[in-house]
């Protein structure tokens, strides 16, 4: 789309039509980093092509990692078995998952990985995992407890038991998870400290490393433990994406529309299609919503809850402040921006002031995304009842939904140049 700004402009009737999410980031950059892993050639069917996805493709080419495109959903890779030093840092630009996961891989590297993000991703902790691996004595260092990472690999590892703090981020367990496959022995991975936020994202995970051949089981609802297979190739099909799934439900409750995912809410094995039964109560949404296992979905929540029929607090959602921006501080910020009554933060808490009288009314305000794409596509749903919504760099949707502006376009949303 290539704008630094886009005004929605209210449709004023139904959306509907036919609109599928694209596949799931998730479980498109597990498919991709185990394919990499595996011996031989994987094929990866209704996959992501994303900005996110493309960080991981590119940084396992540049380990040797061979990742063919035949077309806008697939990825043919064909792996030795072995990832290979890269010759250059490996960036990642804002990818979590691709930066948390390759950051334990690169233990199974012998030679020396670096990765590293952009300026946004440099703020976004990774301190935990890099202590983890360093206590299996694998030469991991990080300054700042954030990206970049160097780690000094031989290529393999040996560790009966590896504990790690997931209380920041889910994916450091999963990225562990993954890397203990090709460890030279059993593997057990423990949680430690508080319980971690979307324990579902593991479940992904665990079902990804199957469909490559570990063998990995849950030993308690703490543990996991993880045989030495490594990974042998496969064919696997990724499901649609349940995040951006979140604002085509949102968009049709908003509007009274009627649309086509493709995908039935109940088939998505991911933690955000927990919101759809919540999206669903619209304008009824409950007074607390417990964002810890959907939090993902929690800026969508919040921008429909603004014009619920009374107030919600979300709760659960202090490792918002840590992901592509502190989302916490960026949805209070733009219904702030939308009428200044409308949020506010207490504690890691969020409180939306929701108001039906919104709908209709014309209230300009130009959204900050902070480049973020999930505070650029939450908000453009606003802009589905109000007048004068205006979202600033609406390309950084580009992270894992490139498609959103055209998709909206297609169920019959409408745009204008921002005066
Ligand atoms: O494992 C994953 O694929 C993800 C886990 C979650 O992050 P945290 O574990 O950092 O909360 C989620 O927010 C992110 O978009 C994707
Ligand atoms: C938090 C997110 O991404 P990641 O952690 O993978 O960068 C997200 O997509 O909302």
């Amino acid at each position: 789309m290539s704008k630094d700004k886009l005004t929605i402009i209210p449709p004023g009737k139904p959306l509907t039509g036919r609109a599928v999410p694209p596949g799931s980031k998730s479980i498109t950059n597990r498919a991709l980093l185990l394919a990499g892993l595996a011996k031989g050639t994987s094929r990866l069917t209704g996959a992501l092509k994303s900005d996110d996805t493309r960080y991981m493709a590119d940084a396992l080419r540049a380990m040797g990692v061979i990742i063919d495109e035949p077309d806008d959903t697939s990825f043919v890779v064909t792996g030795s078995g072995k990832l290979l030093p890269p010759q250059v840092p490996l960036f990642l630009g804002n990818a979590g998952t691709a930066t948390r996961f390759l950051t334990a891989a690169a233990a199974l590297v012998d030679g020396t990985v670096v990765v590293d993000g952009d300026q946004h991703m440099r703020k976004r902790p990774i301190g935990p995992l890099v202590d983890a691996l360093r206590s299996l004595g694998i030469d991991a260092s990080t300054e700042t407890g954030c990206p970049p990472v160097t780690v000094k690999g031989t290529g393999r590892f040996v560790a009966s038991r590896i504990q790690i703090d997931g209380g920041l981020s889910s994916q450091y367990v999963s990225a562990l998870l993954m890397m203990a496959a090709g460890g030279d022995k059993p593997v057990t991975i423990e949680l430690l400290g508080e319980d971690i936020g979307a324990l579902g994202y593991i479940d992904l995970t665990t079902a990804a490393m199957r469909a490559f051949g570990a063998k990995v089981e849950k030993t308690s609802p703490v543990t996991w433990r993880v045989e030495p297979t490594g990974y042998t190739a496969a064919d696997f099909v990724v499901e649609p994406d349940a995040s951006a799934a979140t604002y085509l439900w949102a968009a049709e409750v908003l509007t009274s529309g009627k649309i086509d995912l493709g995908v039935a809410n109940g088939a998505f094995t991911q933690p955000d299609a927990k919101a759809y039964d919540l999206i669903a109560k619209f304008p009824h949404l409950p007074a607390v919503i417990d964002g810890s296992q959907m939090q993902d979905a929690v800026p969508t929540l919040a921008v429909l809850a603004a014009f619920n029929e009374t107030p919600v607090r979300f709760v659960g959602i202090a490792n918002l402040r840590v992901k592509e921006c502190d989302r916490i501080r960026a949805i209070s910020t733009g219904l702030m921006q939308i009428r200044p009554d409308l949020a506010r933060e207490e504690g890691d808490d969020l409180i939306v002031q929701s108001d039906p009288a919104l709908t209709g009314q014309r209230l300009p305000a130009k959204i900050d995304t902070f480049a973020d794409h999930r505070i650029a596509m939450s908000f453009a749903l606003a802009g589905l009842r109000i007048a004068g919504i205006t979202i600033l760099d609406p390309d950084c949707v580009g992270k894992t939904f490139p498609a959103y502006w055209r998709t909206l376009a297609g169920l019959g949303v409408t745009y204008a140049d921002a005066g």
